[in-house]
């Protein structure tokens, strides 16, 4: 008997089912609170350097002083990096002058002034990481998404090991701890190390919630389930709008993105562990106590079957066979889908959030950017589930991440006044990349086998969250030339979408079990509507 059919036996999408993926969903909300948080967090507000004895110029206003002790860029805004050695009054007479022979212009030597009319204060004006210091502002979100790297190996492992729901509930735990550890920053080497270890514990949350709701729902709803959780986390997008506009101070903003988590334990103490898991663990007791509850739940009769009779149930485990990531590049076709997908991955990921974290130079203040990037995930998800079937899984993942990249692209080009233009391309970029993002979870989970999915989409989120590593540092091209960072994030989101023509299509074919079903030819079966049988959509991101 297969772990289905006994879904069917107690109700694979009752109340009982309902409620554990509501309860999850709103979990989900969590990491895009942490994941974009970088914007808010490390914003840099305008700013000069600081001018000595200031009180020496009592019959000059402050425009005045800035003029005599702050160069000027072409387009007449004060440089944020640089001062006068020296006070050059003549430009009092003439702006337009040049300064006098004898001065030079040098980096700020007694430290930064910054306009505090939109943020309180942000980790770049406490720890002034500006100018030659701007590097480490990008670093934090790149040490946060490092931490995501690791934590996906590290949670991956343990949720297989000791459960979804305890390992949830610890990665929960430390996500408090550590977000608010990084609210009470006395230094930045402080911030860095906790922002790091935050990554790490919400990398937990960010594998198991999906499959821990997943396993409880039977195959003809797991799709609608992949969609209804997908669409929280563009809700925490919104959220994190709302949040990041009502607190201006980064401490408080930390500990504001943090206590829904604490939230999140209390409400998620309730939820279940897998039963699949527990089978497939010889935990049959325990299996039997949830799935009596679910049944009753679901207003089915009463349970049949006795605990050691759940013994019998096969799940998607097959015993003594054992794979890790190197399976994954034993075989050539293996191979060529492993290289092939881990591309495509680090091409959704690098431009997702590469679009993310670019929150301005579109007319719309970064709030509003912020909420309308969150709200158009949610028409691309549902336009992509309706794709995704009709054109394919493969030109649907190509070409949805090729129109991001010319969407990026497509911004150099617009002069900076067209805001209005510029602003649309955004958002379409910003909705395409979410497609991009949403199509690859599905089509990964169909090109591996069952005996490897779980080391395959392991192996492309390890990818994936290099290219959310990655992402903020590219910002940091500008210094080379301004448009450099958008034609990186265009060029990478174009080749990764094409390499996506290399991968076989998956829609229509049986899904493969076993590695031979990947190695020789692909069979064409009935329309595959519903993410592979015993292995849940989205829920593999390991
Ligand atoms: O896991 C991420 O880094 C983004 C997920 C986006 C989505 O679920 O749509």
């Amino acid at each position: 008997m297969k772990f289905e059919d006994l879904l069917l036996e107690i109700g694979g999408f009752g109340r009982f089912q309902i409620l554990i993926l509501f309860v999850l969903c709103l979990a989900r909300i969590n990491l895009p609170m942490h994941f974009l948080l970088h914007s808010f967090l490390a914003a840099t507000p305008s700013h000069h350097c600081a001018i000595p004895h200031q009180e020496a110029f009592v019959n000059l206003t402050m425009e005045e002083i800035l003029l005599i002790s702050i160069p000027r860029e072409p387009d007449g805004t004060f440089r944020s990096c640089e001062m006068f050695s020296q006070p050059q009054f003549h430009l009092l007479l003439n702006s337009s002058l040049q300064p006098e022979n004898d001065s030079i212009i040098q980096n700020c030597q007694h430290g930064w002034v910054y306009d505090h009319s939109q943020f309180t204060s942000t980790i770049s004006t406490q720890w002034d990481l500006v100018c030659e210091q701007r590097g480490l502002n990008q670093a934090t979100a790149t040490f946060f998404f490092i931490g995501v790297t690791i934590g996906a190996v590290v949670f991956g492992y343990l949720s297989d090991r000791f459960g979804r729901k305890s390992m949830l509930m610890l990665s929960l735990v430390f996500s408090v701890i550590f977000g608010m550890l990084s609210a009470a920053s006395v230094s930045y080497s402080m911030l860095a190390i906790t922002r790091t270890l935050t990554g790490m514990a919400l990398s937990g949350l960010s594998l198991i919630v999906l499959p821990l709701g997943m396993e409880w729902v039977d195959i003809e709803h797991r799709t609608f389930s992949g969609v209804l959780t997908s669409i929280f986390w563009s809700i925490g997008n919104m959220l994190l709008a709302l949040i990041a506009y009502m607190v201006r101070e980064w401490h408080w903003l930390l500990v504001a993105v943090t206590g829904p988590c604490l939230l999140s334990i209390i409400y998620l103490w309730w939820v279940p562990e897998s039963a699949r898991w527990l089978i497939a663990n010889g935990k049959v007791k325990q299996a039997h106590k949830h799935l009596l509850r679910c049944a009753r739940m679901n207003g089915m009769k009463d349970f049949a079957l006795s605990p050691e009779a759940l013994r019998t149930i096969t799940t998607d485990k097959k015993p003594g066979e054992s794979y890790s990531y190197i399976s994954l590049f034993r075989t050539p076709v293996l191979r060529k889908i492993s290289l092939c997908s881990g591309a495509v991955w680090f091409g959704v990921a690098f431009s997702y959030y590469g679009m993310s974290m670019k929150l301005t130079g579109f007319g719309l203040n970064m709030y509003l950017s912020q909420f309308v990037f969150g709200i158009i995930e949610i028409p691309a998800k549902i336009i992509v589930y309706v794709l995704v079937n009709r054109i394919g899984r493969r030109q649907s993942q190509a070409w949805s991440l090729i129109l991001t990249g010319l969407c990026i692209g497509a911004n150099i080009i617009i002069p900076k006044p067209f805001t209005s233009l510029r602003s649309v391309v955004a958002i379409t970029g910003k909705g395409l990349s979410e497609a991009a993002f949403t199509t690859v979870f599905l089509y990964t989970s169909e090109l591996y086998p069952t005996v490897l999915r779980q080391n395959g989409m392991g192996y492309t989120s390890f990818v994936a969250r290099l290219g959310g590593a990655l992402a903020p540092l590219v910002f940091l091209l500008d210094e080379v030339w301004r448009s450099l960072p958008e034609v990186t994030y265009c060029g990478v989101a174009v080749c990764c979408g094409s390499v996506a023509f290399l991968l076989p299509e998956t829609l229509n074919v049986r899904l493969p079990e076993g590695i031979e079903d990947i190695e020789k030819t692909q069979v064409k079966e009935p329309l595959q509507t519903s993410a592979p049988e015993g292995m849940p959509l989205q829920s593999l991101l390991k």
